[in-house]
């Protein structure tokens, strides 16, 4: 697991580290700009020109640091600096006055031509984004957006805390932001470095040292965490060897209609492959009669358009159940919906059309606490009367929000973001292979069965997407990212779970 932490929380711990340990602002600079100068050598070997574009804040400073280190190895650095110097102060201020001390170059942008700038770029083994840290606000401006501009394009970018033009607690991404192929943290990782779309700017992540230990002056409890195998592989139920197929849980799975007959059996057939003991497909007389010869290990119940409540005999039985693939937007989907929503004793997990529902019949449902909801970006850009631009752009944000509603949320898309007000996961497994039809069945499935054997609800959902995401990059690795078909992730699971559970037994 890793623990993200947002900028404020950061300076507070930059602030702690002065206070509680005395130890000068000015050191926590050299250290930040020695250890992310050493990083920069261990990323990039060979590399000996190094360009260091400087903002006017202490990201720059950091950046100073760095160019006095290359220069004392031998290497070249060239710093520019970009944006009014008057504007530089304090530790970052000292530490230029330093380099200005030795033969370094340093050269003010707003006085060079966009060729000299550009050619610069162009001969330097590595570019340092040292423009904008955890200090910026909104969109870059001014120079800083001019030199932003001209590195479009550039594959050998480095960020130094943060690439320039994100927001490092939200994850949004502004115009124009660094693209870089990695990013140096100080200290700790930044919410926004893990959360979509600003992840796929930051690259590979490095976190470095200030000279203070970390967990000394973080809080306790971090803004959100990265999930990584070891947490799947804790999370994992057990296996006694006296197990009975009841132990493995019993899912009940509502959905289907007319024209989605495949999607509950997906669901189903994800559950199964995960481990679940029982899966009962509660669907129209059509998809029980074809969904034996699909999946033969699941239960079939067809239900009776006029007597939603007939499916509450498996109450005594089930210990979860997941509402929604392919239910369909009839009065018939409705009331179905209701009924299990409202009587359904066991924890509840809604999906694909069961979202469609809780939007439109929110008025008419009971209060539980024991649901997870599962929408991709344009549900949940519904639910909240927002776009799907807005909710992709600020998917932390909206994740938070639909927690306060619903309890659960299990926001899809790459970097899933699970939340459940008081914490905030994010799984950074699986592609765009993931991005097919029936994907999101299986995922329901998945974690519908961690939900009936009794696992937390923010568990249940971040081990279901963490396999579920598993399953895909396995899948992507042998067959690549296209023409993949949903029940081949579902076939890929076993292998996922078999080899937490090899590495599970190599760890006691
Ligand atoms: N604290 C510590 O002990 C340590 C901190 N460390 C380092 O310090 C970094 C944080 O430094 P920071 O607070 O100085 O902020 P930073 O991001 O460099 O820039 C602020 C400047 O940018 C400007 N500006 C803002 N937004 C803008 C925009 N959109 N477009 C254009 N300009 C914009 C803003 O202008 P103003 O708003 O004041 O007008 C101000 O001049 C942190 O990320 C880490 O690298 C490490 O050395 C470890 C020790
Ligand atoms: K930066």
């Amino acid at each position: 697991m890793i623990d993200l932490y947002d900028p404020t929380t950061i300076r507070e711990a930059d602030s702690m580290a002065i206070g509680k340990f005395k130890v000068p602002g000015i050191v926590l600079m050299e250290n930040a700009g020695l250890e992310a100068s050493l990083c920069v050598q261990r990323l990039f070997p060979q590399a000996e020109r190094f360009l260091i574009l400087a903002g006017p804040g202490n990201n720059g400073g950091d950046g100073y640091v760095m160019a006095r280190h290359f220069a004392i190895r031998g290497l070249l650095p060239i710093v520019l600096l970009a944006g009014a110097p008057e504007k530089i102060k304090g530790d970052a201020l000292q530490n230029l006055e330093i380099l200005k001390e030795m033969s370094t170059p340093i050269r003010i942008t707003e006085e060079m031509t966009v060729e000299e700038i550009t050619s610069l770029m162009s001969e330097s083994h590595v570019v340092i984004d040292c423009l904008l840290g955890t200090g910026s606000k909104g969109s870059p401006q001014g120079e800083i957006r001019r030199i932003i501009e001209l590195l479009e394009g550039r594959n050998n970018i480095v960020s130094i805390d943060i690439p320039s033009g994100i927001n490092a607690e939200t994850g949004e991404v502004y115009s124009p932001c660094v693209a870089s192929v990695a990013t140096i943290t100080m200290l700790a990782m930044k919410t926004g470095l893990a959360a979509m779309p600003a992840a796929a700017k930051a690259g590979k992540i490095e976190i470095v040292s200030i000279g203070v230990p970390p967990h000394e002056v973080l809080p306790s409890l971090p803004c959100a965490t990265l999930w990584e195998e070891e947490d799947a592989i804790a999370t994992l139920p057990e296996r006694k060897l006296d197990l009975h197929k009841g132990g493995r849980g019993t899912l009940l799975v509502v959905g289907g209609s007319e024209h989605y007959r495949g999607a509950p059996l997906l669901s189903a057939l994800g559950a199964l492959k995960s481990g679940c003991g029982v899966v009962i497909v509660a669907s129209t007389d059509d998809v029980c009669r074809e969904g034996i010869s699909f999946l033969p290990e699941a239960v079939f119940h067809p239900m009776k358009r006029e007597n939603p409540q007939d499916l509450l005999c498996w109450s005594e039985r089930g210990t979860a159940a997941v509402v929604g693939p392919g239910l369909g937007r009839d009065s018939h989907g409705a009331s179905l919906f209701e009924c299990i929503w409202n009587e359904w004793r066991h924890p509840l997990l809604v999906d694909g059309d069961g979202i469609f529902w809780l939007n439109e019949l929110k008025s008419y449902l009971k209060k539980r606490n024991d649901v997870i909801i599962t929408p991709h970006e344009g549900e949940a850009a519904r639910l909240l009367g927002l776009t799907a631009k807005d909710v992709a752009s600020s998917r932390l944000y909206a994740a938070k929000e639909l927690a306060r509603q619903w309890g659960c949320v299990v926001l899809k898309g790459h970097g899933t973001v699970i939340d459940t007000i008081s914490r905030t996961v994010i799984i950074r497994e699986g592609g765009p292979e993931l991005s097919v039809p029936g994907s999101g069945d299986i995922l329901s499935g998945v974690i519908g069965t961690f939900l009936a054997q009794q696992i937390s609800l923010l568990d249940s959902a971040s081990l279901g997407v963490w396999i579920h995401g598993k399953a895909g990059q396995f899948l992507a690795e042998r067959k690549g990212i296209d023409g993949i078909l949903a029940r081949e992730i579902a076939m890929g699971i076993p292998s996922v779970l078999c080899s937490l559970r090899e590495k599970e037994k190599t760890k006691h």
